[in-house]
Protein backbone atom coordinates (compact mmCIF):
# COMPACT_ATOMS: atom_id res chain seq x y z
CA UNK A 1 0.00 0.00 0.00
CA UNK A 2 2.65 2.60 1.14
CA UNK A 3 4.39 1.72 -2.59
CA UNK A 4 1.31 3.14 -4.73
CA UNK A 5 0.39 5.96 -1.93
CA UNK A 6 -2.91 6.40 0.19
CA UNK A 7 -6.36 6.47 -1.57
CA UNK A 8 -8.14 9.76 -0.48
CA UNK A 9 -11.86 9.17 0.00
CA UNK A 10 -13.45 12.75 -0.74
CA UNK A 11 -17.11 13.13 0.27
CA UNK A 12 -18.96 15.87 -1.40
CA UNK A 13 -22.65 16.29 -0.78
CA UNK A 14 -25.49 17.31 -3.67
CA UNK A 15 -27.50 19.28 -2.48
CA UNK A 16 -30.36 21.62 -3.97
CA UNK A 17 -33.93 22.57 -4.36
CA UNK A 18 -36.58 19.25 -5.40
CA UNK A 19 -35.74 19.09 -9.35
CA UNK A 20 -32.55 21.04 -9.58
CA UNK A 21 -31.08 17.97 -10.90
CA UNK A 22 -28.83 16.65 -8.10
CA UNK A 23 -29.43 13.07 -9.34
CA UNK A 24 -29.19 13.86 -12.89
CA UNK A 25 -25.93 15.50 -11.81
CA UNK A 26 -24.57 12.75 -9.25
CA UNK A 27 -25.20 10.14 -12.41
CA UNK A 28 -23.53 12.37 -15.32
CA UNK A 29 -20.42 13.15 -12.67
CA UNK A 30 -19.85 9.52 -12.12
CA UNK A 31 -20.68 8.36 -15.90
CA UNK A 32 -18.73 11.17 -17.12
CA UNK A 33 -15.47 10.23 -14.61
CA UNK A 34 -15.44 6.95 -15.53
CA UNK A 35 -15.62 6.49 -18.73
CA UNK A 36 -12.72 9.82 -19.00
CA UNK A 37 -9.55 8.85 -20.25
CA UNK A 38 -8.01 9.39 -16.49
CA UNK A 39 -10.04 6.36 -15.33
CA UNK A 40 -6.69 3.75 -16.43
CA UNK A 41 -6.97 1.71 -13.99
CA UNK A 42 -9.98 -0.60 -14.92
CA UNK A 43 -10.31 -1.92 -11.53
CA UNK A 44 -11.40 1.28 -10.06
CA UNK A 45 -14.08 1.44 -12.85
CA UNK A 46 -15.84 -1.33 -11.31
CA UNK A 47 -18.14 -1.29 -8.39
CA UNK A 48 -16.80 -3.75 -5.69
CA UNK A 49 -19.81 -3.30 -3.14
CA UNK A 50 -23.43 -2.17 -4.34
CA UNK A 51 -23.59 1.34 -3.15
CA UNK A 52 -27.24 2.38 -2.18
CA UNK A 53 -29.12 4.58 -3.80
CA UNK A 54 -27.93 8.10 -3.51
CA UNK A 55 -24.48 7.23 -3.20
CA UNK A 56 -22.25 7.20 -6.48
CA UNK A 57 -18.88 7.73 -6.43
CA UNK A 58 -15.85 8.39 -9.56
CA UNK A 59 -11.84 7.98 -8.93
CA UNK A 60 -9.53 10.21 -10.18
CA UNK A 61 -5.78 10.38 -10.11
CA UNK A 62 -4.94 12.70 -7.18
CA UNK A 63 -4.53 16.34 -7.98
CA UNK A 64 -0.98 17.39 -7.63
CA UNK A 65 -1.81 19.35 -3.99
CA UNK A 66 -3.08 15.94 -3.13
CA UNK A 67 0.09 14.36 -3.88
CA UNK A 68 2.26 16.20 -1.79
CA UNK A 69 0.35 14.83 1.13
CA UNK A 70 0.97 11.34 0.18
CA UNK A 71 -2.05 10.67 -1.38
CA UNK A 72 -2.01 9.51 -5.14
CA UNK A 73 -5.77 8.15 -5.78
CA UNK A 74 -8.79 10.18 -5.10
CA UNK A 75 -12.43 8.57 -4.69
CA UNK A 76 -14.94 10.99 -5.00
CA UNK A 77 -17.93 9.79 -2.90
CA UNK A 78 -21.34 11.61 -4.23
CA UNK A 79 -23.98 11.83 -1.70
CA UNK A 80 -27.12 12.28 -3.47
CA UNK A 81 -29.57 14.25 -1.10
CA UNK A 82 -32.90 13.22 -1.47
CA UNK A 83 -36.51 14.88 -0.74
CA UNK A 84 -36.98 17.39 1.83
CA UNK A 85 -37.77 15.72 5.14
CA UNK A 86 -34.92 13.49 4.55
CA UNK A 87 -32.69 15.94 3.41
CA UNK A 88 -32.22 17.00 6.67
CA UNK A 89 -31.63 14.04 8.64
CA UNK A 90 -29.45 12.64 5.65
CA UNK A 91 -27.14 15.56 6.02
CA UNK A 92 -27.02 15.72 9.77
CA UNK A 93 -25.90 12.51 9.35
CA UNK A 94 -23.33 13.06 7.34
CA UNK A 95 -22.51 16.21 8.50
CA UNK A 96 -19.05 15.14 9.86
CA UNK A 97 -18.14 13.33 6.17
CA UNK A 98 -19.07 15.66 3.82
CA UNK A 99 -15.83 17.48 3.01
CA UNK A 100 -17.24 19.83 0.05
CA UNK A 101 -20.74 20.36 -0.86
CA UNK A 102 -21.99 20.91 -4.14
CA UNK A 103 -25.40 23.43 -3.65
CA UNK A 104 -27.01 22.26 -6.96
CA UNK A 105 -29.71 25.45 -8.30
CA UNK A 106 -32.14 25.35 -11.56
CA UNK A 107 -30.50 28.61 -13.25
CA UNK A 108 -33.70 29.03 -14.83
CA UNK A 109 -35.43 29.88 -11.31
CA UNK A 110 -32.23 30.56 -8.94
CA UNK A 111 -32.30 30.70 -5.07
CA UNK A 112 -35.62 28.55 -4.23
CA UNK A 113 -36.72 27.47 -0.75
CA UNK A 114 -34.92 24.57 -0.33
CA UNK A 115 -31.50 25.82 -1.83
CA UNK A 116 -31.71 28.42 1.31
CA UNK A 117 -32.39 25.40 3.56
CA UNK A 118 -29.70 23.43 2.29
CA UNK A 119 -27.38 26.89 2.43
CA UNK A 120 -27.88 26.73 5.79
CA UNK A 121 -27.36 23.32 6.43
CA UNK A 122 -24.05 23.80 4.34
CA UNK A 123 -23.08 26.63 6.94
CA UNK A 124 -23.77 24.54 10.09
CA UNK A 125 -22.13 21.18 8.77
CA UNK A 126 -19.54 22.19 5.90
CA UNK A 127 -16.47 23.68 5.25
CA UNK A 128 -16.36 24.30 2.03
CA UNK A 129 -18.73 24.82 -1.15
CA UNK A 130 -18.96 24.91 -4.78
CA UNK A 131 -22.45 26.35 -6.89
CA UNK A 132 -23.56 24.57 -9.51
CA UNK A 133 -25.74 26.29 -11.81
CA UNK A 134 -27.75 23.31 -13.78
CA UNK A 135 -30.24 23.08 -16.92
CA UNK A 136 -28.11 25.87 -18.82
CA UNK A 137 -29.59 24.23 -22.05
CA UNK A 138 -32.90 25.91 -21.05
CA UNK A 139 -31.29 29.01 -21.29
CA UNK A 140 -32.52 30.79 -25.13
CA UNK A 141 -29.17 29.70 -27.31
CA UNK A 142 -28.66 33.77 -28.11
CA UNK A 143 -29.19 34.78 -24.44
CA UNK A 144 -27.37 32.32 -22.34
CA UNK A 145 -23.54 33.21 -21.73
CA UNK A 146 -25.65 36.68 -20.28
CA UNK A 147 -28.19 34.82 -18.37
CA UNK A 148 -25.44 32.68 -16.78
CA UNK A 149 -23.41 36.09 -15.40
CA UNK A 150 -26.23 37.26 -14.39
CA UNK A 151 -27.69 34.26 -12.07
CA UNK A 152 -23.57 34.11 -10.99
CA UNK A 153 -23.76 37.42 -10.06
CA UNK A 154 -26.98 36.60 -7.96
CA UNK A 155 -25.24 33.68 -6.49
CA UNK A 156 -22.19 35.74 -4.98
CA UNK A 157 -24.93 38.24 -3.80
CA UNK A 158 -26.21 35.21 -2.03
CA UNK A 159 -23.29 33.79 -0.85
CA UNK A 160 -21.83 37.46 0.00
CA UNK A 161 -23.27 37.31 3.93
CA UNK A 162 -22.66 33.45 4.16
CA UNK A 163 -19.19 31.82 5.10
CA UNK A 164 -19.14 30.64 1.52
CA UNK A 165 -18.58 34.53 0.11
CA UNK A 166 -16.08 33.69 -2.62
CA UNK A 167 -17.02 29.91 -3.32
CA UNK A 168 -16.34 29.08 -7.12
CA UNK A 169 -19.70 29.05 -9.46
CA UNK A 170 -19.69 26.91 -11.95
CA UNK A 171 -22.41 25.98 -14.99
CA UNK A 172 -23.99 22.69 -16.59
CA UNK A 173 -26.12 21.00 -17.96
CA UNK A 174 -25.90 17.52 -15.87
CA UNK A 175 -29.30 16.13 -18.51
CA UNK A 176 -30.03 18.31 -21.33
CA UNK A 177 -33.47 18.25 -23.24
CA UNK A 178 -34.85 16.98 -19.54
CA UNK A 179 -36.36 13.67 -18.76
CA UNK A 180 -37.13 12.49 -22.54
CA UNK A 181 -34.06 13.25 -24.23
CA UNK A 182 -32.01 9.62 -24.53
CA UNK A 183 -29.30 8.80 -22.00
CA UNK A 184 -26.87 9.59 -24.73
CA UNK A 185 -27.39 13.24 -24.82
CA UNK A 186 -24.30 14.82 -24.28
CA UNK A 187 -23.71 16.82 -21.38
CA UNK A 188 -22.36 20.50 -20.87
CA UNK A 189 -19.76 21.44 -18.63
CA UNK A 190 -19.41 18.31 -16.54
CA UNK A 191 -15.76 17.76 -17.17
CA UNK A 192 -15.08 21.19 -16.23
CA UNK A 193 -16.85 20.29 -12.84
CA UNK A 194 -14.79 17.67 -12.18
CA UNK A 195 -11.84 19.28 -12.69
CA UNK A 196 -13.18 22.27 -10.25
CA UNK A 197 -14.38 19.52 -8.12
CA UNK A 198 -10.38 18.19 -8.08
CA UNK A 199 -9.13 21.18 -7.61
CA UNK A 200 -11.25 21.79 -4.58
CA UNK A 201 -10.11 18.87 -2.59
CA UNK A 202 -8.16 18.96 0.61
CA UNK A 203 -6.39 16.55 3.00
CA UNK A 204 -9.42 16.68 5.29
CA UNK A 205 -8.29 16.19 9.29
CA UNK A 206 -9.27 12.66 9.81
CA UNK A 207 -9.01 11.46 13.59
CA UNK A 208 -9.01 8.05 14.47
CA UNK A 209 -9.54 8.43 18.05
CA UNK A 210 -12.24 8.07 20.13
CA UNK A 211 -14.98 5.52 19.50
CA UNK A 212 -15.84 4.28 16.11
CA UNK A 213 -19.15 5.08 14.78
CA UNK A 214 -20.46 4.15 10.99
CA UNK A 215 -23.17 5.48 9.48
CA UNK A 216 -24.22 2.47 7.42
CA UNK A 217 -25.98 2.77 4.49
CA UNK A 218 -26.36 -0.61 2.52
CA UNK A 219 -26.30 -4.11 3.80
CA UNK A 220 -26.75 -7.27 2.08
CA UNK A 221 -25.40 -10.67 3.05
CA UNK A 222 -22.40 -13.42 1.93
CA UNK A 223 -22.91 -16.89 1.68
CA UNK A 224 -20.50 -18.43 4.42
CA UNK A 225 -18.38 -15.40 4.91
CA UNK A 226 -21.34 -13.03 7.14
CA UNK A 227 -23.42 -10.02 6.93
CA UNK A 228 -21.90 -6.93 4.85
CA UNK A 229 -22.35 -3.49 5.90
CA UNK A 230 -21.45 -0.12 3.81
CA UNK A 231 -21.05 3.02 5.08
CA UNK A 232 -18.99 6.01 5.56
CA UNK A 233 -17.00 6.24 9.28
CA UNK A 234 -18.12 9.13 10.96
CA UNK A 235 -15.86 8.79 13.72
CA UNK A 236 -13.05 6.59 15.47
CA UNK A 237 -11.47 3.72 13.64
CA UNK A 238 -12.08 -0.10 13.45
CA UNK A 239 -9.30 -2.85 13.05
CA UNK A 240 -10.20 -6.33 12.30
CA UNK A 241 -11.58 -8.49 14.81
CA UNK A 242 -13.11 -5.36 16.89
CA UNK A 243 -16.07 -6.40 18.45
CA UNK A 244 -19.20 -3.27 17.10
CA UNK A 245 -22.22 -3.09 18.40
CA UNK A 246 -25.55 -2.68 16.15
CA UNK A 247 -27.89 -0.21 18.60
CA UNK A 248 -31.00 -0.53 16.68
CA UNK A 249 -30.71 -4.54 17.10
CA UNK A 250 -29.02 -4.35 20.08
CA UNK A 251 -26.59 -6.93 19.23
CA UNK A 252 -22.74 -7.05 19.00
CA UNK A 253 -20.99 -8.87 16.04
CA UNK A 254 -17.12 -9.49 15.73
CA UNK A 255 -15.37 -7.55 12.34
CA UNK A 256 -14.55 -10.87 10.05
CA UNK A 257 -13.42 -9.41 6.76
CA UNK A 258 -12.78 -5.23 5.40
CA UNK A 259 -12.77 -3.87 2.22
CA UNK A 260 -11.92 -0.42 1.06
CA UNK A 261 -11.88 0.70 -3.00
CA UNK A 262 -12.52 -3.34 -3.54
CA UNK A 263 -9.24 -3.80 -1.73
CA UNK A 264 -9.48 -5.93 1.55
CA UNK A 265 -7.65 -4.11 4.48
CA UNK A 266 -7.03 -4.25 8.37
CA UNK A 267 -7.92 -1.33 9.63
CA UNK A 268 -10.15 2.00 8.43
CA UNK A 269 -10.46 5.48 10.34
CA UNK A 270 -13.02 8.71 10.22
CA UNK A 271 -13.90 9.79 6.39
CA UNK A 272 -13.40 6.09 4.70
CA UNK A 273 -16.00 4.51 2.35
CA UNK A 274 -16.30 0.67 4.42
CA UNK A 275 -17.34 -2.92 3.44
CA UNK A 276 -17.70 -4.04 7.40
CA UNK A 277 -17.99 -8.09 6.66
CA UNK A 278 -19.08 -9.38 10.18
CA UNK A 279 -20.92 -12.34 12.17
CA UNK A 280 -24.18 -13.37 10.40
CA UNK A 281 -26.98 -11.47 11.56
CA UNK A 282 -30.36 -10.89 9.10
CA UNK A 283 -29.52 -7.64 6.80
CA UNK A 284 -33.05 -6.99 6.21
CA UNK A 285 -33.30 -5.82 9.98
CA UNK A 286 -30.65 -3.08 9.14
CA UNK A 287 -31.06 -0.99 6.49
CA UNK A 288 -29.68 2.46 7.23
CA UNK A 289 -28.39 3.18 10.65
CA UNK A 290 -25.23 3.07 12.77
CA UNK A 291 -22.70 0.66 14.15
CA UNK A 292 -20.24 1.62 16.53
CA UNK A 293 -17.96 0.02 19.56
CA UNK A 294 -20.33 -1.60 22.07
CA UNK A 295 -21.64 0.84 24.65
CA UNK A 296 -20.76 3.96 22.79
CA UNK A 297 -23.82 5.69 21.69
CA UNK A 298 -26.32 6.08 24.25
CA UNK A 299 -30.25 6.03 24.09
CA UNK A 300 -31.30 9.43 25.70
CA UNK A 301 -34.98 11.12 26.69
CA UNK A 302 -34.00 14.38 27.38
CA UNK A 303 -31.28 16.55 26.67
CA UNK A 304 -29.45 20.22 27.32
CA UNK A 305 -28.20 21.28 24.26
CA UNK A 306 -26.29 24.51 23.82
CA UNK A 307 -28.17 26.54 20.87
CA UNK A 308 -28.25 29.36 18.19
CA UNK A 309 -31.62 30.18 16.39
CA UNK A 310 -31.13 30.38 12.65
CA UNK A 311 -31.68 33.48 11.20
CA UNK A 312 -33.87 32.71 8.54
CA UNK A 313 -36.36 31.26 10.58
CA UNK A 314 -38.97 33.57 10.89
CA UNK A 315 -41.21 32.26 13.38
CA UNK A 316 -40.32 32.97 17.35
CA UNK A 317 -38.68 29.83 19.83
CA UNK A 318 -41.04 29.55 22.40
CA UNK A 319 -40.67 27.81 25.70
CA UNK A 320 -42.63 24.42 25.55
CA UNK A 321 -42.70 24.44 21.92
CA UNK A 322 -42.81 21.40 19.76
CA UNK A 323 -40.13 21.27 17.35
CA UNK A 324 -38.55 18.05 15.00
CA UNK A 325 -35.32 17.34 16.43
CA UNK A 326 -32.56 16.12 14.53
CA UNK A 327 -30.23 14.87 17.14
CA UNK A 328 -27.15 12.68 15.77
CA UNK A 329 -28.93 10.77 12.99
CA UNK A 330 -32.44 10.29 14.31
CA UNK A 331 -34.92 12.61 14.20
CA UNK A 332 -38.06 12.86 17.14
CA UNK A 333 -40.62 14.86 18.35
CA UNK A 334 -39.46 16.93 21.42
CA UNK A 335 -40.74 20.23 23.62
CA UNK A 336 -38.07 22.76 24.15
CA UNK A 337 -37.58 25.03 27.68
CA UNK A 338 -35.19 27.73 26.83
CA UNK A 339 -32.61 29.29 29.37
CA UNK A 340 -29.60 31.48 29.64
CA UNK A 341 -26.90 32.27 31.81
CA UNK A 342 -27.70 33.68 35.28
CA UNK A 343 -27.93 37.52 36.13
CA UNK A 344 -24.86 37.55 37.34
CA UNK A 345 -23.18 35.52 34.67
CA UNK A 346 -24.49 37.39 31.88
CA UNK A 347 -21.32 38.25 30.54
CA UNK A 348 -19.72 35.00 30.67
CA UNK A 349 -17.84 34.13 27.40
CA UNK A 350 -19.25 31.01 25.72
CA UNK A 351 -18.54 27.25 26.94
CA UNK A 352 -18.90 24.97 24.29
CA UNK A 353 -17.26 22.11 25.38
CA UNK A 354 -19.06 21.89 28.75
CA UNK A 355 -22.26 22.26 30.48
CA UNK A 356 -21.63 23.58 34.53
CA UNK A 357 -23.97 21.85 36.43
CA UNK A 358 -22.71 24.07 39.74
CA UNK A 359 -24.03 27.42 37.87
CA UNK A 360 -27.79 28.65 38.09
CA UNK A 361 -29.37 29.81 35.05
CA UNK A 362 -31.87 31.99 34.26
CA UNK A 363 -35.51 29.96 32.76
CA UNK A 364 -36.47 32.25 29.60
CA UNK A 365 -39.88 32.12 27.45
CA UNK A 366 -38.37 32.13 24.75
CA UNK A 367 -35.04 32.29 22.88
CA UNK A 368 -33.52 35.91 23.03
CA UNK A 369 -32.41 37.52 19.85
CA UNK A 370 -32.28 40.60 18.37
CA UNK A 371 -34.60 39.74 15.45
CA UNK A 372 -36.71 42.60 15.61
CA UNK A 373 -34.58 45.12 16.62
CA UNK A 374 -31.77 46.91 13.70
CA UNK A 375 -28.45 46.24 14.51
CA UNK A 376 -28.15 50.11 15.02
CA UNK A 377 -30.50 50.00 17.59
CA UNK A 378 -28.14 46.81 19.81
CA UNK A 379 -25.38 48.78 19.75
CA UNK A 380 -27.17 51.86 21.09
CA UNK A 381 -26.45 52.32 24.74
CA UNK A 382 -30.56 52.49 25.46
CA UNK A 383 -30.58 48.87 24.19
CA UNK A 384 -27.98 47.75 26.96
CA UNK A 385 -30.80 46.25 28.94
CA UNK A 386 -31.81 44.22 26.60
CA UNK A 387 -28.23 43.05 26.01
CA UNK A 388 -28.10 39.55 24.79
CA UNK A 389 -26.67 36.77 26.93
CA UNK A 390 -23.69 35.07 24.95
CA UNK A 391 -24.73 31.74 24.99
CA UNK A 392 -28.10 29.90 25.68
CA UNK A 393 -29.25 27.02 26.12
CA UNK A 394 -32.03 24.29 26.04
CA UNK A 395 -33.39 21.20 27.66
CA UNK A 396 -35.15 19.36 24.85
CA UNK A 397 -37.59 16.49 26.08
CA UNK A 398 -38.48 13.64 23.12
CA UNK A 399 -41.31 11.79 22.21
CA UNK A 400 -39.75 9.18 21.73
CA UNK A 401 -36.18 7.62 23.30
CA UNK A 402 -33.43 8.79 20.50
CA UNK A 403 -29.84 6.95 20.57
CA UNK A 404 -26.69 9.60 19.22
CA UNK A 405 -23.31 10.11 19.76
CA UNK A 406 -21.79 12.19 22.01
CA UNK A 407 -21.83 15.97 21.44
CA UNK A 408 -23.75 15.54 18.31
CA UNK A 409 -25.05 18.40 15.94
CA UNK A 410 -28.79 19.13 17.15
CA UNK A 411 -31.05 20.87 14.86
CA UNK A 412 -34.91 22.02 15.55
CA UNK A 413 -36.85 22.31 12.93
CA UNK A 414 -40.70 23.14 11.65
CA UNK A 415 -40.63 19.83 9.24
CA UNK A 416 -44.67 20.17 9.27
CA UNK A 417 -44.93 23.72 7.88
CA UNK A 418 -46.09 23.64 4.31
CA UNK A 419 -43.11 22.67 1.52
CA UNK A 420 -44.61 25.49 -0.62
CA UNK A 421 -44.62 29.05 2.11
CA UNK A 422 -41.54 29.74 1.10
CA UNK A 423 -40.00 30.01 4.65
CA UNK A 424 -36.53 28.64 6.42
CA UNK A 425 -38.27 25.68 8.32
CA UNK A 426 -34.89 25.22 10.24
CA UNK A 427 -35.30 27.16 13.62
CA UNK A 428 -31.74 26.58 15.48
CA UNK A 429 -29.03 24.19 15.88
CA UNK A 430 -27.36 23.75 18.69
CA UNK A 431 -24.13 20.80 20.25
CA UNK A 432 -26.07 18.20 22.51
CA UNK A 433 -23.99 18.72 26.04
CA UNK A 434 -26.07 16.08 28.65
CA UNK A 435 -27.82 13.27 27.30
CA UNK A 436 -30.63 12.13 29.82
CA UNK A 437 -30.47 8.35 29.54
CA UNK A 438 -32.62 7.48 32.70
CA UNK A 439 -36.22 7.29 31.97
CA UNK A 440 -37.48 9.04 35.38
CA UNK A 441 -34.96 12.31 34.49
CA UNK A 442 -37.63 14.56 35.53
CA UNK A 443 -37.23 13.27 39.24
CA UNK A 444 -34.04 11.68 38.81
CA UNK A 445 -32.31 14.69 37.08
CA UNK A 446 -33.75 17.46 36.90
CA UNK A 447 -33.97 19.00 40.14
CA UNK A 448 -30.32 19.20 39.47
CA UNK A 449 -30.45 21.83 36.76
CA UNK A 450 -30.50 24.91 38.57
CA UNK A 451 -32.88 27.02 36.43
CA UNK A 452 -34.81 29.59 37.72
CA UNK A 453 -37.90 32.10 37.38
CA UNK A 454 -37.79 35.53 39.21
CA UNK A 455 -40.93 36.12 40.57
CA UNK A 456 -42.28 39.51 41.11
CA UNK A 457 -45.50 40.29 43.15
CA UNK A 458 -47.22 43.43 43.79
CA UNK A 459 -49.46 44.36 46.25
CA UNK A 460 -50.27 47.51 48.32
CA UNK A 461 -50.35 48.35 51.74
CA UNK A 462 -54.33 49.03 53.04
CA UNK A 463 -52.99 50.44 56.16
CA UNK A 464 -50.88 51.02 59.11
CA UNK A 465 -51.51 48.90 61.85
CA UNK A 466 -48.94 50.77 64.30
CA UNK A 467 -45.51 51.81 64.41
CA UNK A 468 -43.83 48.63 63.46
CA UNK A 469 -46.44 46.57 61.30
CA UNK A 470 -48.92 47.81 58.39
CA UNK A 471 -51.43 45.69 56.40
CA UNK A 472 -51.36 44.78 52.92
CA UNK A 473 -53.67 43.61 50.17
CA UNK A 474 -53.95 42.67 46.68
CA UNK A 475 -50.62 41.05 47.00
CA UNK A 476 -52.36 37.06 47.08
CA UNK A 477 -55.48 35.64 45.58
CA UNK A 478 -57.93 34.98 48.16
CA UNK A 479 -57.51 31.30 47.90
CA UNK A 480 -53.66 31.21 48.18
CA UNK A 481 -52.13 29.81 51.24
CA UNK A 482 -50.35 32.87 52.77
CA UNK A 483 -48.34 30.73 55.15
CA UNK A 484 -45.70 29.37 52.83
CA UNK A 485 -45.08 33.11 52.15
CA UNK A 486 -44.50 33.63 55.70
CA UNK A 487 -41.13 34.86 56.60
CA UNK A 488 -40.54 36.18 52.89
CA UNK A 489 -39.16 39.86 53.06
CA UNK A 490 -41.09 42.50 50.87
CA UNK A 491 -40.32 46.22 50.20
CA UNK A 492 -42.76 49.02 50.16
CA UNK A 493 -42.40 51.67 47.72
CA UNK A 494 -41.41 54.35 50.63
CA UNK A 495 -38.68 52.82 51.13
CA UNK A 496 -38.81 50.41 54.26
CA UNK A 497 -38.18 46.91 54.08
CA UNK A 498 -40.40 44.45 56.19
CA UNK A 499 -41.36 40.65 56.49
CA UNK A 500 -44.49 39.02 55.83
CA UNK A 501 -45.48 37.94 59.22
CA UNK A 502 -49.32 35.76 58.36
CA UNK A 503 -52.48 36.60 57.22
CA UNK A 504 -55.19 38.92 58.59
CA UNK A 505 -58.45 37.82 58.40
CA UNK A 506 -59.80 36.42 55.62
CA UNK A 507 -59.68 37.57 51.77
CA UNK A 508 -56.07 37.33 51.62
CA UNK A 509 -54.72 40.21 53.23
CA UNK A 510 -51.87 40.07 55.36
CA UNK A 511 -49.45 41.60 58.01
CA UNK A 512 -46.34 42.79 57.59
CA UNK A 513 -43.46 43.42 60.45
CA UNK A 514 -41.09 46.42 59.17
CA UNK A 515 -38.20 46.06 62.06
CA UNK A 516 -37.09 49.06 61.93
CA UNK A 517 -41.39 50.81 61.79
CA UNK A 518 -42.24 53.11 59.61
CA UNK A 519 -41.02 56.69 58.16
CA UNK A 520 -42.66 59.12 59.87
CA UNK A 521 -43.73 60.57 55.90
CA UNK A 522 -44.91 57.02 55.38
CA UNK A 523 -47.22 57.49 58.36
CA UNK A 524 -48.57 60.82 57.29
CA UNK A 525 -49.15 59.06 54.15
CA UNK A 526 -51.00 55.94 55.78
CA UNK A 527 -53.25 58.27 58.09
CA UNK A 528 -56.70 57.54 57.59
CA UNK A 529 -57.46 61.24 57.94
CA UNK A 530 -55.49 62.47 55.18
CA UNK A 531 -58.39 62.23 52.32
CA UNK A 532 -60.35 64.34 54.39
CA UNK A 533 -57.50 67.18 55.40
CA UNK A 534 -57.44 68.25 52.07
CA UNK A 535 -59.97 70.78 51.83
CA UNK A 536 -57.74 73.14 53.69
CA UNK A 537 -56.11 73.85 50.37
CA UNK A 538 -54.86 77.91 50.46
CA UNK A 539 -55.40 78.19 46.55
CA UNK A 540 -52.12 77.15 45.29
CA UNK A 541 -53.16 74.48 42.27
CA UNK A 542 -49.81 72.65 42.39
CA UNK A 543 -50.38 72.05 46.38
CA UNK A 544 -53.74 70.24 45.40
CA UNK A 545 -52.49 68.44 42.64
CA UNK A 546 -49.64 67.18 45.23
CA UNK A 547 -52.11 65.92 47.44
CA UNK A 548 -54.83 64.68 44.97
CA UNK A 549 -51.71 62.52 43.91
CA UNK A 550 -51.30 61.05 47.50
CA UNK A 551 -54.77 60.46 47.36
CA UNK A 552 -54.41 57.94 44.25
CA UNK A 553 -51.43 56.83 44.94
CA UNK A 554 -51.24 53.95 47.58
CA UNK A 555 -48.11 52.58 49.26
CA UNK A 556 -47.08 49.50 47.07
CA UNK A 557 -45.10 46.15 48.49
CA UNK A 558 -43.35 44.58 46.03
CA UNK A 559 -42.01 41.02 46.70
CA UNK A 560 -39.32 39.20 44.74
CA UNK A 561 -38.64 35.64 45.03
CA UNK A 562 -36.36 33.12 42.55
CA UNK A 563 -37.99 29.48 42.73
CA UNK A 564 -36.22 26.79 40.80
CA UNK A 565 -38.28 25.82 37.95
CA UNK A 566 -37.50 21.82 38.57
CA UNK A 567 -37.62 22.02 42.40
CA UNK A 568 -40.12 19.62 43.36
CA UNK A 569 -40.80 21.60 46.64
CA UNK A 570 -41.46 25.00 44.70
CA UNK A 571 -39.37 26.62 46.84
CA UNK A 572 -39.22 30.11 47.29
CA UNK A 573 -35.80 31.72 47.22
CA UNK A 574 -34.77 35.17 48.56
CA UNK A 575 -30.92 36.41 48.97
N1 LIG B 1 -33.37 20.42 -19.44
C1 LIG B 1 -32.70 19.87 -18.44
N2 LIG B 1 -33.34 19.10 -17.58
C2 LIG B 1 -32.64 18.57 -16.56
C3 LIG B 1 -31.26 18.80 -16.39
N3 LIG B 1 -30.86 18.13 -15.29
C4 LIG B 1 -31.94 17.50 -14.80
N4 LIG B 1 -33.03 17.77 -15.57
C5 LIG B 1 -34.38 17.27 -15.36
O1 LIG B 1 -34.90 17.83 -14.17
C6 LIG B 1 -35.71 16.89 -13.52
C7 LIG B 1 -35.21 16.68 -12.11
O2 LIG B 1 -33.95 16.06 -12.12
P1 LIG B 1 -33.44 15.22 -10.89
O3 LIG B 1 -32.02 14.93 -11.15
O4 LIG B 1 -34.32 14.11 -10.59
O5 LIG B 1 -33.57 16.32 -9.77
P2 LIG B 1 -33.26 16.17 -8.23
O6 LIG B 1 -32.69 17.46 -7.80
O7 LIG B 1 -32.48 14.95 -7.97
O8 LIG B 1 -34.71 16.03 -7.66
P3 LIG B 1 -35.13 15.47 -6.20
O9 LIG B 1 -34.21 14.36 -5.86
O10 LIG B 1 -36.53 15.05 -6.37
O11 LIG B 1 -35.01 16.62 -5.28
C8 LIG B 1 -35.67 15.62 -14.33
O12 LIG B 1 -36.81 15.59 -15.12
C9 LIG B 1 -34.41 15.79 -15.15
O13 LIG B 1 -34.50 15.12 -16.38
C10 LIG B 1 -30.60 19.63 -17.35
O14 LIG B 1 -29.41 19.89 -17.28
N5 LIG B 1 -31.37 20.14 -18.35
MG1 LIG C 1 -32.83 13.33 -6.76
Amino acid sequence: MAAEGRTLNFNVGVLGHVDSGKTALARALSTTASTAAFDKNPQSRERGVTLDLGFSSFAAPAPQHLRAGGCHELQVTLVDCPGHASLIRTIIGGAQIIDLMMLVIDVTKGMQTQSAECLVIGEIACQKMVVVLNKIDLLAEGKRQAAIEKMTKKMQKTLENTKFRGSPIISVAAKPGGPEAPETCATEGISELIELLKSQTYLPTRDPSGPFLMAVDHCFSIKGQGTVMTGTILSGSVSLNDNVEIPALKVTRKVKTMQMFHKPVCSAMQGDRLGLCVTQFDPKLLERGLVCTPESLSTIHAAIISLKKIPYFRGSLHTKAKFHITVGHETVMGKVTFFGPSADNSDEEPQENCFDFGKEYLYQEEYLCSDSKSSEDQENKQGAERQLPKQQWALLEFEKPVTCPKRCLVIGSKLDTDIHANTCRLAFHGLLMEGLMDKNYAETFLPKLKMYKLKHKEGQVERGNDDYSVIGRALFKKETNIQIFVGLKVKLSTGEDGVIEGSFGQSGKFKIRLPNGLHPSTKQLLLPSSKKKSKTGKGESTAREDERKVDSEPVLISLCFKRYVFDPQKKMIQS
